[in-house]
Parts: C-alpha cells; sequence; structure tokens
C-alpha cells in the first residue's frame, strides 16, 4: 500500500524546492510544487506534499502558538492568517463518565476564527495560491469551507467564488460568505455535483481550487493532529488511544494520518503510539462506513445523500483513497449514526458547555455507539473532534434546544411564571 505508517522518509527528487515537492500517492511520481499547477497526478491519482526533513516535536518548541507554530511540518515558514489554530482541548466530565472511558477531551475546532477547522486549511491554501500567482479562488462548499475560503480570500486581497448545493447550506455559513464578498453561486445539485463542477473550472484554468483535494490545504489540516498530541502529552504525559472524527470529504482524516506518518518517519513518534483514527458519518451518508466495512481501497460514490447534519451531506469523499489506508493502518475504524443520535449528542455537549453545529456532534453520537458496541475499551484515552461552532447552523440550534417562553412585560407575572416565592 502506498501510504504505509512505518515506510520511511523518501529521499528528495530532483524537481523538490527547498525539501519539498508533491507526489502522487499511487504511482509516486514526483512533481515540482510551486512550477505549475496541479491537483493530481497523471491518471487523475491523489497528490501529496512530501519533505526531505519530516518534523520532530524539538521543532515546534518556541515557535508560538496555532498553524505556524507548526511550520516545520508545513510547504512555508508563515501564511495569510487571521490568525488560526491553537483551540480548546475541552474536559467534558460528565460526558465522559457517561460514555464510559478513561479519558474524554473535546477538541473544538469550532474555536477558529470562521468557526471551522477550514481556517487551518485555508491559511497554508491561500498563501500557495499567492506563491503561484493565481487570479480567482474558487470551491463547492456544503458552507464551512466557502466561508473559510471566502475570509481568507479577502484577507488576501483576492476574489473568490463559491459553489453551493442550494437549500442546502445552514444560514451562518451563507452569512459569512456573503459577507465576506464572495460570490456565491446556489447549484440546484448536491455537494458532489458542485465539486464536480468546480473541478471543470479549475481544469480550464478559469480558478484556483482550494477544496481539500488540494493537498496543500491538508498541510494545515496536519495541524489538528499535532496539536492533539502536544496538549494530550503535556496534560497526561501519554497520546490518546483513539481520536473519533466526523467524516464528509474526508479531508482531516487524510491530514491527522499524515501528521502521524510524518512524526514516525522522523522518529519523533512509536507507531504503537499512533492513535487509533476513529471516522463517523450520518447513516444517511456513509460511503466511507460502506467501504471500511467492505473491505474496499476506495469509496462507491452514493448518488442520494440525505442528514441533517448537512456538514457532511457529502457522497463521494474525494479524499477516500487516503483517508481509508488512514483508519485502517492506525488500527481505527468508521460507523454510521442516526440523525437523532447526532442531535442528542449536540445537546450533551450544550450541557457541559462546548456549542456545536450537528456535523460536530457526530464524533460524539459515534463514540457512545461504539462503546455500547464494545469496540472502544472502558480504559481507552479520547479525544473527539468537534469540528464547527454552534452559530454556524442556528437553526439546528433552535430545534436542539429548549424554547423560549412568552411572558408578559410585568415582574409579577414573571415572578408567578417562573414559581418565585
Ligand atoms: C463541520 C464539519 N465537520 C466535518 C466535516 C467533514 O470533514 P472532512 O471533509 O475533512 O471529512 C466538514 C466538511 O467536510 C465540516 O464542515
Ligand atoms: N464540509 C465541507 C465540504 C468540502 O470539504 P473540503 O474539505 O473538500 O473543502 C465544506 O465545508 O464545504
Amino acid at each position: 500500500m502506498s501510504l504505509e505508517l512505518t515506510a520511511p522518509a523518501p529521499d528528495a527528487p530532483d524537481v523538490a524546492d527547498d525539501g519539498v515537492w508533491l507526489a502522487d500517492i499511487e504511482t509516486g511520481e514526483t512533481y515540482a510544487p510551486f512550477d505549475e499547477i496541479r491537483y493530481t497526478g497523471e491518471d487523475g491519482n491523489l497528490l501529496e506534499v512530501r519533505y526531505a526533513e519530516p518534523p520532530t516535536f524539538e521543532d515546534f518548541q518556541g515557535q508560538g502558538r496555532g498553524v505556524w507554530r507548526y511550520r516545520a511540518a508545513l510547504p512555508f515558514e508563515e501564511g495569510v492568517t487571521l490568525p488560526e489554530g491553537d483551540t480548546p482541548l475541552h474536559e467534558a466530565p460528565r460526558l465522559r463518565d457517561d460514555v464510559g472511558v478513561e479519558t474524554l477531551r473535546i477538541k473544538h475546532e469550532g474555536m477558529n476564527p470562521t468557526g471551522s477547522f477550514k481556517d487551518r486549511g485555508m491559511t497554508v491554501g491561500v498563501r500557495v495560491a499567492k506563491e503561484l500567482g493565481v487570479g480567482r479562488l474558487a470551491c463547492a462548499s456544503t458552507g464551512n469551507t466557502s466561508a473559510a475560503l471566502a475570509a481568507y480570500g479577502a484577507r488576501g486581497g483576492m476574489e473568490t467564488l463559491v459553489l453551493l448545493p442550494s437549500g442546502k447550506v445552514a444560514a451562518g455559513k451563507i452569512a459569512q460568505a456573503a459577507l465576506h464578498d464572495a460570490r456565491i453561486l446556489e447549484v440546484d445539485g448536491n455537494f458532489d455535483a458542485c465539486l464536480d463542477i468546480v473541478q471543470e473550472l479549475a481544469q480550464r484554468g478559469e480558478v484556483y481550487l482550494l477544496n481539500s483535494l488540494n493537498p496543500f490545504r491538508l498541510e494545515g489540516q496536519k495541524t489538528i493532529g499535532l496539536e492533539i498530541l502536544e496538549e494530550f502529552r503535556d496534560d497526561y504525559g501519554r497520546f490518546p488511544d483513539r481520536i473519533v472524527l466526523p467524516v464528509g470529504n474526508a479531508g482531516n482524516t487524510s491530514a491527522l494520518y499524515k501528521a502521524f506518518r510524518e512524526l514516525v518517519q522522523s522518529g519523533a513518534l512509536d507507531p504503537a503510539e499512533v492513535p487509533k483514527l476513529t471516522g463517523v458519518q450520518a447513516e444517511g451518508a456513509a460511503p466511507m462506513v460502506e467501504a471500511i466495512e467492505n473491505g474496499w481501497d476506495d469509496t462507491q460514490r452514493w448518488e442520494e445523500v440525505e442528514t441533517r447534519a448537512t456538514a457532511i451531506r457529502i457522497g463521494n469523499p474525494v479524499n477516500a483513497p487516503k483517508a481509508l489506508p488512514g483508519i485502517r493502518e492506525t488500527g481505527g475504524t468508521a460507523v454510521a449514526v442516526s440523525d437523532e443520535s447526532i442531535t442528542e449528542a449536540q445537546r450533551d455537549l450544550a450541557r457541559e458547555g462546548i456549542g456545536v453545529e450537528p456535523a460536530s456532534a457526530a464524533s460524539v453520537a459515534g463514540l457512545k455507539k461504539l462503546r455500547d458496541r464494545g469496540v472502544v475499551d472502558a480504559d481507552e484515552d479520547v479525544v473527539c473532534l468537534t469540528t464547527g461552532h454552534l452559530l454556524k447552523d442556528p437553526d439546528a440550534a433552535f430545534e436542539a434546544g429548549g424554547k423560549p417562553e412568552p411572558v408578559p412585560n410585568d415582574l409579577g407575572a414573571i415572578l408567578d411564571h417562573i414559581g418565585a416565592n
């Protein structure tokens, strides 16, 4: 398999630029990183960024906080920044006791500048766009990618175009893209159709694609894994056994796996210490779970997808050939959860003071299901990734939460209403 956990660091090919190059994950063919715009290898295979010197934990010491702390693991020293990363790793003691695991921490990526983990990818992606000298940036999106692209594009002084599935994007996300002045195209089709079209626009040279098919986006998203490892080790003196995360286009699963592989390559991490990557999808959009259960090397496209967790309403995860080995090689698994259990998990997190959008809560719903099935053991140290903020999807929050009670404009009536003496 092309993405083995124990693979040695490759030697830098002639095409490398300052120790950085692109490689086809299937054939190993290498490409110069910044001479031309390239998203895939010759046969349409996925590309990944490779480094002559994979990072060690020492490289990160004294480098500040946030995504650019990890510059030793990134293709540039700095990016177009707001800044991003350095998100909280919350304790959730009541939830931990309910689920019944040794340790439960919640890595809340909703605390990034635009309210999702996409910012980590965009700070690098927009920096690369500047290096390449491209004009218009674009993405297909279920909402968060478009919000991040619009904000980081604005920060970089660049034009942005976003393609959204009509009627299927949460209000907060469209509001962000609109205010940051992206040109918004509402497509009469689902996210996968939008991605097909924007890929075609990119191939024709009309736009620079900043979905996670762009390998540089995933470089920024690796820093989620690096932060989790550092923070968990600082608190407990060990690494977590398992990281549970929602899966849509499978970029994060691929990025975390790559972060861990690079640390293994440099000798900073023992393969036995790599957390089990555990992916969670909604039952109505679960091609990755299907592929894991059937032992496939790639997913089969689901034409019809539906879930309340609109951020992960995706039927054709483009990063599956990177993410499936990540789940398998780390000893993880994938599970599908119902929309009802996602809403329940959203409430569980809210009771701990952690406000997340539905897709984010899928990680906790998945953990509960796997614990009930005995797949996750009681003695495990677990980190759940929550990927987007509650305010991204106010409608879902209202639906999941308590309802406002109308009362008269009168103190006595209000005292009566609340049962005061
Ligand atoms: C809030 C949220 N959670 C999870 C995901 C899934 O992440 P990935 O596509 O990296 O699997 C997305 C987008 O895809 C998202 O917007
Ligand atoms: N949930 C995503 C879907 C697109 O994912 P990407 O990581 O490939 O950009 C979104 O927010 O649009």
